[in-house]
């Protein structure tokens, strides 16, 4: 399953609409960067690494159905693009990652067009390609830290449907399971847009991974009653100092397992990392509409008074010191992760 791929025939993006599932597995097409740029801010498509790689296949779009014969209006044209897609969402660093490998083919002094339409197409494909390569090392590395009979708490979506395909945290949970590990999963909900309790749980039915759905609110219970002996939760951007911004939630799930004792795994790219980035508090939170909270209904009633009023970040940042490692392609990072996130990334 792959949530996003290119349509050569018909020169489309395609990707699964995230919002139907579990109901209906639907694809939706994108036929120019506008579309591609909705359905990143619509969440047609969420998770960082998906996001990063329907930002360049936007820019492949954008390439390959220019009109323009000139570089100048060409130049211009894509650079557009490139405006409206790193518009779509703020947190996720993947999406201004993947755009800026885009630019970089962009850059080069190519005199011929069609030749910089093809290598730019060709460059979204390759950040495609490899993103399931890396989450595969990802997960390699980190079945290796989860041990058979493990009961995992995983917060939101971090698989198949959130990268381009296998996941990242869930792909951990997922490789230790094909390894003839038991293992058994507690799936955060993930108010408000319940990526946890509609995608993790689509994605565990899949593979026939056990798992029960727990509300957002019941971690701390289940950690502090030593049922759980392992968090895993990916990331969209992780500052130099390690900290982690993540989905909302996140940070209260980190801090119940680090007052109670149970390792707090991130298992994310080395493109989430952002080393411009010295610390949490500089990484933009993105802030949505109060309706993806408000709009809540039990029973086929509105459960909120008429008129209410919302805040929903959607996304938070856990300090690196809750964190016992960051997973990436290139291996298991511990602690001091200022220093060693240099090292692994130089
Ligand atoms: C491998 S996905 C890691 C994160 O992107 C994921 O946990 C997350 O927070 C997704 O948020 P979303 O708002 O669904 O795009």
């Amino acid at each position: 399953m792959r949530s996003i791929e290119w349509d050569e025939t018909k020169k489309v993006v395609r990707m699964i609409d995230q919002r139907c599932l579990p109901q209906r597995l639907e694809m939706v097409e994108c036929v120019d960067y506008h579309e591609v740029a909705n359905a990143i801010r619509d969440m047609v498509i969420r998770g960082a690494p998906a996001i990063g790689v329907a930002g360049a296949m936007g820019m492949a779009l954008a390439a390959i159905h220019s009109k323009y014969n000139d570089w100048e209006g060409f130049r211009r044209y894509l650079d557009e693009a490139d405006k409206v897609l790193r518009a779509s969402r703020p947190t996720a660093v993947n999406l201004f990652w993947a755009l800026n490998r885009i630019q970089t083919i962009l850059q080069r002094p190519i005199e011929d067009i069609e030749k910089l339409k093809k290598l730019i197409l060709a460059e979204a494909l390759r950040i495609a390609e490899e993103d399931i390569a890396i989450n595969y090392q990802i997960s390699l590395f980190g079945s290796e830290l989860i041990q058979n009979g493990d009961v995992i708490l995983h917060h939101c979506n971090t698989g198949a449907l959130a990268t381009v395909d296998w996941g990242t945290a869930l792909g951990c949970i997922r490789m230790a399971h094909q390894q003839g590990k038991h293992i058994h999963v507690l799936v955060d909900e993930t108010r408000p847009r319940l990526q946890g309790a509609r995608l993790t749980a689509w994605e565990l039915e899949q593979y026939g991974i056990s798992y029960e759905i727990i509300v957002d609110g019941a971690a701390g219970y289940f950690l502090r009653t030593g049922k759980v002996q392992k968090v895993f939760f990916g990331a969209d951007r992780i500052a130099a100092n390690g900290d982690v911004a993540n989905k909302i939630g996140t940070y209260m799930l980190a801090l119940a397992a680090h007052s109670n004792g149970v390792p707090v795994y991130c298992a994310a790219p080395i493109s989430t990392v952002d080393l411009s980035i010295p610390a949490g508090e500089s990484i933009p939170i993105e802030e949505r509409s109060a309706d993806e909270v408000l709009d809540i209904q039990y029973k086929g009633e509105n459960v909120v008074p008429k008129g209410a009023k919302a805040r929903n970040p959607a996304f938070d940042v856990t300090p690196h010191f809750l964190l016992t490692a960051i997973i990436t392609e290139k291996g298991v990072v511990y602690p001091p992760f200022e220093e060693n996130l240099r090292q692994i990334l130089s």
